[in-house]
């Protein structure tokens, strides 16, 4: 229970969401002119479309001022789920629906690679939505949360020039200076060192008690078992089991060790 008892505010709800990817001129000799001409003579319209039924029909609530974990194996679903309850993927049948505003954390968000890691804070602020005011007041404690100065003036360098975890650090903390509604973290935390990934999972923490919902995606049961009291476990697009981390890891560990 999230909030000691009282009453549970649902923040995301899934109702039996399918999502399925179509993937475009996936059949054999995909844009060439011979297969251009083949389906021309066949009087064929458009190359083959494959599916990839990723996620079958799930469905959960998650409340307010909860942290839920999602786990799985590879391929199970995790990510796509995550992009769909962002509202970045449409889901084929089924519905989901988010109290506020989801803001999703993944390895790939959009940061400015020619830009030096100061104007990556800026840029990544104010498209938080915070004022330049805010900004201001808030730029030396996420250049300090991620760490990037540790070993010299990293922050006035262009992003090419970080580790792909200084990045994911420095992605972490602009997020992290803002309290969302529903943050969604993908993988984030995997990155980082043991400090940092401390200094991340306290943060998260202060997030979910501040306001919303957190959901994180990871490989790494320690993150997860450190971060989330509740998780939801994937697989083959459907969940296999959701409850109290301490139990769904156990079992989750267990299937992973008999599977080797
Ligand atoms: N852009 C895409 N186009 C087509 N298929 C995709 C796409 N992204 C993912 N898939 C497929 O959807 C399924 C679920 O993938 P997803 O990335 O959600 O799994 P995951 O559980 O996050 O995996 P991992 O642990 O490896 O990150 C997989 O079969 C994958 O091949």
């Amino acid at each position: 229970m999230a909030d000691g008892g009282g009453e549970r505010i649902p923040t995301v709800i899934a109702d039996q969401v399918h999502i399925v990817y179509k993937i475009y001129g996936a059949g054999a000799g995909r844009g060439s002119a011979t297969s251009a001409l083949s389906r021309m003579v066949r009087r064929k319209a458009s190359p083959a479309i494959s599916e990839v039924h990723a996620v079958r029909g799930i469905s959960f609530i998650a409340y307010k001022g909860e942290a839920v974990g999602l786990i799985g194996s590879n391929g199970s679903g995790k990510s796509t789920t995550l992009a769909a309850v962002a509202g970045l993927l449409p889901t084929a049948s089924g519905s989901i629906y988010t109290d506020g505003q989801p803001s999703l954390l993944g390895v790939n968000a959009a940061m400015m690679n020619d830009l030096t890691g100061e104007r990556n804070v800026v840029l990544g602020c104010l498209a938080m939505g915070m004022s330049y005011a805010e900004v201001r007041e808030k730029y030396q404690g996420i250049v300090d949360f991620s760490g990037i100065n540790e070993r010299g003036d990293f922050v006035s360098l262009p992003m090419r020039t970080y580790s792909s975890g200084m990045a994911a650090r420095l992605r972490f903390s602009i997020a992290a200076a803002k309290t969302h509604d529903v943050l969604l973290i993908d993988e984030a935390l995997s990155t980082g060192d043991t400090a940092f990934q401390r200094r991340s999972e306290q943060r998260i923490k202060e997030l979910r008690e501040s306001a919303g919902t957190v959901f994180l995606v990871s490989h790494n049961n320690n993150s997860i078992r450190d971060t989330c009291e509740r998780t939801i476990w994937l697989e083959a697009g459907v969940i296999r089991a959701d409850g109290p981390t301490e139990e769904i890891l156990a079992e989750y560990e267990k299937y992973m060790k008999d599977r080797r």
